[in-house]
C-alpha cells in the first residue's frame, strides 16, 4: 500500500509520503491500540448528540457499532423458518452474521424477507386487522409493506423513487403478497380524497440507527443534514395526518438515533391534533426497556446486546380523535 501511494504522488512529494506512511505502517497498530476505540470510531457530533439523548449509554451504542450485525428475517405467516436460526421474543428469526439470505431454504419461494428485529416493530404497532384499508407511506424496499399485507390489510404502498418502487414490486412478487404500489411524492399524493384507518409513515431519515449494517453512514452524514431531514419528516407527518380518518391510527417511524428525527416530532404531532397512543409492554415481549415514559418506542443498537443487538429506531403511535 505504501509503495502504491508513493507511485501515485508527484515526484517532489514521494519522499515525504514514503517516510510518513512507513512510519504509520510501523507505529500505527500500536498507536491505535492505545486509543479509545468507541470514540475513535464515532464522529464527534454524533457522540455529542447521543450523549445528550442517552447519557452514558453512548459508549454502549458506539461499542455495538463495532460488531457485525446478524441476519434477521421476518417470516410469512405459516412459513417454516430455515435451519440455523433462533427466534427472538418479538417473533423475528435471527441468523449468524454473514449468513447469505439467498442461500437459505425458502428464499426463492418467498417464505421470508430480510428485516432487522427493530425494523419489524413499527408495522406490528399498527396492529392491522384483515380487510382494513392501510397506507404505507415511503414504502420501498417493502419490508413493512410485506408485514402489513401479510396481516391481511388492503395495502396501498406509496414510494417516490421509481427504481426503488420497482424493487418494492419485485419483493412483493417474490413474497406473493398483494399491495397497490403508487409511485409519487407522499407529501403531494391526494389519494383521490380518501382517508384511511391505519397509516404507516416510515420516513426517510439520517439512518444513524443502522450504522452496524451501514458503517459508512457516520462519514456520509453531517450534523447539518439532520434539521433538513427533520423538516421533511414533519411535512410527511402533516400529509399523513390529513389522510387519517377520525379515530384512525398512525405510526411514525425513523431508523435514526437522533432525537430531532424522533422524540422531537411529538410536539409537531400534537400541533396536528394527533394524540399519542402509548405502546404497552405486552406488545413488546422482553423489550419493555425500549418503551419511553411518553409511551413511544426507542430501540438502540446496544439493546439485547447478548443476542446480537438491534437497529436504532424511533416509533410513535398516534390516534386522530
Ligand atoms: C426508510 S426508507 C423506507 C423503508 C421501507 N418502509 C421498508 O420497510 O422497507 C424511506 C423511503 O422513502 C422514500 N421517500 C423519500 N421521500 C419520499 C416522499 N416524499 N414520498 C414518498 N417516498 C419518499 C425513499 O425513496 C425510501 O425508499
Amino acid at each position: 500500500a505504501v509503495g502504491s501511494a508513493v507511485d501515485l504522488v508527484p515526484a517532489p512529494f514521494a519522499g515525504l509520503v514514503n517516510a510518513v506512511l512507513r512510519k504509520v505502517a510501523e507505529a500505527g497498530p500500536a498507536a491505535l491500540e492505545g486509543l479509545d476505540a468507541e470514540r475513535r470510531d464515532t464522529p464527534g457530533w454524533l457522540w455529542t448528540a447521543w450523549h445528550t439523548a442517552y447519557g452514558p449509554a453512548v459508549r454502549a451504542i458506539a461499542a455495538a457499532h463495532r460488531t457485525e450485525a446478524p441476519l434477521d428475517l421476518s417470516l410469512k405467516p405459516g412459513a417454516t423458518a430455515p435451519e440455523g436460526g433462533e427466534v427472538l421474543p418479538t417473533g423475528t428469526w435471527r441468523y449468524p452474521a454473514g449468513t447469505r439470505v439467498t442461500e437459505l431454504a425458502g428464499f426463492a419461494e418467498g417464505a421470508f424477507w430480510v428485516q432487522d428485529a427493530a425494523a419489524a416493530l413499527p408495522a406490528r404497532l399498527l396492529a392491522v386487522r384483515p380487510g382494513e384499508r392501510v397506507v404505507d407511506l415511503c414504502a420501498a424496499p417493502g419490508g413493512k409493506t410485506a408485514q402489513l399485507a401479510a396481516a391481511g390489510g388492503a395495502v396501498t404502498a406509496v414510494e417516490r423513487d421509481p427504481k426503488r418502487a420497482a424493487r418494492l414490486r419485485e419483493n412483493l412478487a417474490r413474497l406473493q403478497l398483494p399491495a397497490e404500489v403508487v409511485v409519487t411524492d407522499a407529501v403531494q399524493w391526494d389519494a383521490g380524497g380518501a382517508s384511511f384507518d391505519a397509516i404507516l409513515l416510515d420516513a426517510p431519515c439520517s439512518a444513524t440507527g443502522t450504522i452496524r449494517r451501514h458503517p459508512d453512514v457516520p462519514y456520509l452524514k453531517r450534523a447539518k443534514d439532520i434539521p433538513a431531514m427533520a423538516e421533511l419528516q414533519r411535512a410527511l407527518l402533516a400529509a399523513a395526518a390529513r389522510r387519517l380518518a377520525p379515530g384512525g391510527r398512525l405510526v411514525l417511524a425513523t431508523c435514526s438515533l437522533q432525537a430531532e428525527e424522533g422524540e422531537a416530532h411529538l410536539a409537531a404531532a400534537a400541533a396536528l391534533g394527533l394524540a399519542v397512543d402509548p405502546v404497552r409492554p405486552e406488545e413488546l415481549p422482553s423489550l419493555a426497556e425500549a418503551i419511553t415514559p411518553a409511551g413511544t418506542l426507542r430501540t438502540r443498537p446496544d439493546l439485547w446486546a447478548d443476542r446480537g443487538g438491534m437497529d436504532g429506531f424511533f416509533a410513535a403511535r398516534f390516534r386522530k380523535p
